[in-house]
């Protein structure tokens, strides 16, 4: 397979992550409307990126499991000109999730875009806040890998398969990350690995292995904090703009900061 090979030639993804949507749009969660601050995210989106090339959806879509609130994420980026993919978090139902996305593409764990192939994986447990890879979602990022050609690679899942500095949070990330980061190590193509799950923006380098997760659509929680903590920044999203040559760039935006405020004081959900 011959690549596009103009390294100045760049595709847009834009990560949306973690809107906790309920049946009812006016359903809050520690104080916000997560279809208003959902909402408020993809005008942010509509106004910044003039060309998306496909929306990411890592997981904790919905709060409540519900249809419906599968329809009002569904209502929301459907008004960003792209492709959707997504997938399960903890909180997300798997068998709604997959209700909802019957006759479509959208759970679809290979998304090939120009010089890039995308893998989704579903890092979901039933019933845990914590994710593990099955041996069927490592055979599939192995094959992924094995059939990539000479793309770049972008790996996207809902938990983080490292310590990002929260120590309540640490214990909730992917438990076999071990076993994830083993299959990445072997393979050069993997460029990225970004995830949802920790509401909060963060960022980092492993063997040249660019790491991040992006800001929920609705509560922030507190970066380095070693009890439950909700931050007061605002929602946002992050961009990654790909390059044909492997390089990328990357951001995090946010909307206005006194659109949304939580109720800091809960001390859980
Ligand atoms: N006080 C708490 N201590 C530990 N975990 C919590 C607490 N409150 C909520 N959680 C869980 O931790 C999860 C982290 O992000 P989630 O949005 O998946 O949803 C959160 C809850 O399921």
């Amino acid at each position: 397979m011959v690549v596009p090979n103009n390294s100045n030639k760049s595709t847009t993804i834009v990560q949306i992550t973690d809107s906790h949507l309920f049946q009812e749009k006016d359903g809050c969660l520690l104080g916000i409307s997560t279809y208003s601050s959902l909402r408020a995210v993809i005008d942010k989106v509509l106004s910044e990126q003039p060309d998306v090339h496909l929306v990411l959806g890592t997981g904790d879509i919905s709060q409540d499991g519900t249809a419906s609130s599968y329809r009002h994420f569904i209502e929301q980026v459907s008004r960003i000109d792209a492709p959707l993919r997504w997938m399960a978090g903890n909180h997300d139902v798997n068998s709604v999730l997959h209700s909802s996305s019957a006759a479509t593409q959208w759970l679809q764990p290979i998304y090939d875009l120009d010089a890039w192939r995308i893998i989704l994986l579903d890092s979901s447990v039933d019933g845990s806040v914590f994710g593990y890879l099955t041996p069927e979602q490592l055979q599939l990022l192995e094959q992924a890998l094995d059939t990539a050609e000479e793309r770049h690679v972008l790996i996207a899942l809902h938990h983080h398969p490292v310590p990002i500095g929260c120590a309540w949070l640490n214990n909730l990330g992917l438990r076999n990350a071990d076993e994830f980061l083993a299959i990445t190590d072997r393979y050069s193509s993997v460029k990225g690995v970004i995830w949802g799950h920790i509401h909060q923006e963060f960022e980092s380098l492993r063997n040249d292995v660019h790491l991040l997760s992006a800001p929920s659509t609705c509560v922030q929680f507190k970066p380095q904090s070693i009890d439950f903590a909700v931050d007061d920044c605002a929602p946002g999203y992050r961009w990654l703009k790909l390059f044909n040559d492997g390089r990328f760039s990357t951001g995090v935006s946010r909307v206005a900061a006194d659109l949304f405020h939580p109720d800091m004081d809960v001390t859980g959900y």
